[in-house]
């Protein structure tokens, strides 16, 4: 796969650490010329190597907007926003596709083609990324399903699955290709709290397991646990810069 060197992650002046995401001084706008509306504020975050951020806050304060800028799924305007260490404001669309081979995907529509099956799913973002063997295609599809409990659903059409399952082959793709970043929006919204909770839990393990950085957008009070820091957002501003679960045990 063509990725990029996690070596050369930002150097954050604050703390000295690493960062995989480093966002300063981000404002966004929707609209044109004079008529644009302002969405986000000087945002500043650095999230580092391996870490588990959840970013939460009323419903219309950003956060969708920030994960998309971060995912170079949309144009960053004004500050600066490193993936990678690699800038993405002003970057070009040769470079936004090529960071975004680092970074896997997940959202609250899981957005499955219906008319392949679960392990034809995983195994066409494997296709997009990466030149190997049909074998080993078919060998990592089925690993991967396997290890997200759905082993026995590998040629199931994704229609015939339910909700947790359809989100569980969700994360087999976005993992599939051992991304350094996972961004998720809403990753439980149509699930029930057992659903939710397991999908979550299997993305923690995937995870760590990867030492893969994951942001999760949510509105989901009861997956918070899962985060190793906790982000606020509120009027398309970062109200705190994360509350360190770890502090509060
Ligand atoms: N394509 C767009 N054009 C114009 N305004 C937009 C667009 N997308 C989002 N907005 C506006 O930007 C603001 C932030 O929206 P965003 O979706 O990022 O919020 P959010 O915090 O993710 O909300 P939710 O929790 O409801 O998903 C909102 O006021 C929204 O109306």
């Amino acid at each position: 796969m063509q990725t990029l060197s996690l070596d050369s992650t930002s150097n954050n002046p604050q703390t000295g650490s690493q960062s995989v995401i480093s966002v300063t001084n981000l404002n966004h706008y929707f609209g044109e010329n004079n008529l644009h509306k302002q969405v986000l504020f000087d945002v500043n975050l650095e999230i580092a190597p391996g870490e588990i951020v959840i970013m939460t806050g009323p419903s219309g304060s950003g956060k969708t907007t920030l994960l998309t800028l971060m995912g170079g799924l949309r144009s960053a305007q004004e500050g600066s926003l490193k993936i990678l260490d690699q800038e993405i404001v002003g970057a070009g669309k040769q470079k936004l596709l090529k960071i975004r081979r680092n970074i896997g995907y997940i959202f609250q529509a899981h957005n499955l083609m219906t008319f392949l099956t679960a392990k034809q799913n995983v195994r066409m973002s494997l296709e997009l990324h990466d030149e190997i063997s049909t074998q080993d295609l078919d060998k990592q599809s089925t690993e991967i399903l396997e290890h997200v409990g759905l082993g026995d659903r590998l040629n199931y059409y994704s229609e015939n699955l339910s909700g947790g399952q359809k989100q569980r082959v969700a994360i087999a793709r976005a993992l599939v290709s051992r991304p350094k970043i996972v961004l998720a929006d809403e990753p439980t919204a149509a699930l029930d709290k057992k659903s939710g909770r397991d999908v979550v839990e299997m993305m923690q393990t995937l995870a760590k397991e990867q030492h893969c950085t994951i942001l999760i957008v949510t509105h989901d009070n009861r997956i918070l646990d899962v985060a190793d820091r906790i982000v606020y957002m509120e009027d398309g501003r970062l109200v705190n810069n994360g509350v360190d679960i770890a502090k509060m045990h």
